[in-house]
């Protein structure tokens, strides 16, 4: 008997059912636990407040990354008010649960996202949940990998399993070839000005064609990064041969991949999606958001669309204007989103031998992790941005998000490589534009919103 086609993430959930519940719930084996400071210390804490150990503590890791002061020469002192509990709380809890703590001075110590994949924790096939949203990330490596919340961490740690209503699946295809100068971020951006920041609720979103199996590990990262943008539960793209490349030799990876299993883990021709979405690539412009949500993005020569009156309210740009030339005063280089060394190096190319605008009163680039930080330095990389104007820090999540402490000089307009431009993100009132590292780079040269294309020349 043949089987019916089954797509990648259908196989993946077969393969880690238990259960299914008399209420329609299913139960889903969990390979793998991901916390950090900002949510994790509260799951570990409640587990152990109920008596229950963590089942299996090889499986379950924890790293210092939301919280953490940036500052070159840190240790648990923190900017945010308050904030050094989250690191001292996270560590003894993770002391006493036994679990792998990748600690503030760790050489391995990272963004969650970024430092899994480098370590090989998480792997194709497999099931990983964090108690964070861009844990959808993850699933660029052929993992079908969510956001969680701290209860159902809890759960995890203490069972390996978690209750499930079962997913709509949805297929986004990038038919074609990406123009020069645009990205996977602008993909993301793309997909979410065109379909809306809702198009993906309830399902998981498969990345495939030509221009994502084009990209590589790190770009088809910030592809799914964006994955909850587009409200998704998760994305996912078949793990191929950069995959078992990208993950060879890395510390938790397995040694050698058995190609008879891990072959297997791709869309069966013929299966079907409950959503499927076609873009040709070719069509796809450097982006960059315009107001106070992801889907409020545009291609960067292009004019303001009308949108809802408080977004443009807060962002002080009206309809029909054009986004280029728009003055900025800060630039961030960082995040989930974009501080892998593939998007450190791009925007250094553009910033080599050029200096930022007078005019910007604040400029960062913060690596996604310790070992793109030592990685970058090694290629001199942090000695571009620094004679171009960027302060060079220390990795974390940074100016990603407002944690209290940190933010860009008061009224900032800021151009930055992270996901979310929500009102006051990155500090209060702070309007936030959100684009690719070279768009960011191009932009704070100019001092104003610029189309990297011109600079690439
Ligand atoms: C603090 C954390 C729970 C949050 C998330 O879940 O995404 C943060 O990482 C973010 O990007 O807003
Ligand atoms: S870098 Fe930003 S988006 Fe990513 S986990 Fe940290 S705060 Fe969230």
């Amino acid at each position: 008997m043949t089987q019916r086609p089954k797509t990648l993430f259908e196989k993946i959930w077969d393969a880690h059912h238990v259960a299914q519940t008399a209420g329609g719930a299913h139960l889903i084996a969990i390979d793998r636990v991901f916390l950090h400071e900002r949510t994790g210390a509260s799951a570990l804490k409640s587990l152990a407040a109920s008596g229950r150990p963590v089942r299996d503590p090889a499986r379950v890791f924890a790293v210092m990354d939301h919280i953490v002061d940036t500052r070159i020469g840190r240790g648990d002192d923190t900017l945010m008010p308050g904030g050094s509990a989250f690191i001292t709380e996270t560590r003894a809890a993770a002391q006493a649960a036994g679990i792998t703590l990748f600690d503030v001075n760790d050489p391995d110590q990272g963004i969650t996202h970024v430092i899994s994949p480098e370590l090989g924790i998480v792997l194709p096939g497999a099931t990983l949940v964090a108690p964070d949203s861009h844990t959808c990330t993850q699933g660029a490596l052929g993992a079908f990998a969510w956001g969680i919340g701290s209860s159902e961490a809890e759960h995890a740690m203490a069972t390996g399993v978690l209750r499930l209503d079962r997913p709509k699946t949805m297929r986004v295809t990038f038919n074609g070839t990406l123009a020069s100068a645009v990205t996977p971020k602008d993909m993301a951006l793309h997909l979410l000005a065109t379909y809306g920041a809702g198009g993906g609720a309830g399902h998981v979103v498969e990345f495939a064609g030509e221009a994502v199996t084009a990209l590589d590990i790190e770009g088809r990262m910030t592809l799914c990064n964006m994955a909850t943008e587009f409200s998704a539960m998760t994305a996912i793209i078949a793990p191929d041969a950069k995959t078992y490349a990208y993950l060879a030799g890395r510390r938790h990876a397995p040694a050698s991949f058995d190609a008879s299993y891990w072959s297997k883990l791709t869309t069966d021709d013929g299966a079907t999606f409950d959503r499927e979405i076609v873009i040709d690539a070719a069509t796809i412009a450097p982006m960059v958001s315009w107001g106070t949500s992801p889907e409020h993005s545009m291609a960067v020569t292009g004019s303001v669309p009308k949108g809802p009156d408080r977004a443009h309210a807060y962002i002080g740009l009206e309809a029909g204007q054009t986004l280029l030339g728009t003055p900025i005063d800060a630039a961030f280089i960082g995040s989930c989103t974009n501080a892998r060394l593939s998007d450190l190096r791009r925007a250094a190319d553009l910033l080599r031998g050029r200096h930022i605008a007078p005019t910007m009163r604040k400029a960062l680039v913060v690596p996604g992790s310790s070992a793109v930080k030592r990685a970058a330095e090694a290629e001199g990389l942090d000695k571009v941005f620094t004679a171009a104007g960027f302060e060079w820090r220390a990795s974390g999540c940074s100016l990603c998000f407002y944690a209290g402490g940190e933010s860009f000089p008061e009224g900032s307009r800021t151009i930055s490589s992270t996901n979310r431009n929500f009102e006051g993100r990155q500090g209060p009132g702070i309007r936030t534009h959100i684009a690719s590292p070279e768009t960011v780079a191009a932009s704070a040269i100019a001092g104003a919103i610029a189309d990297p294309r011109e600079l690439a020349r």
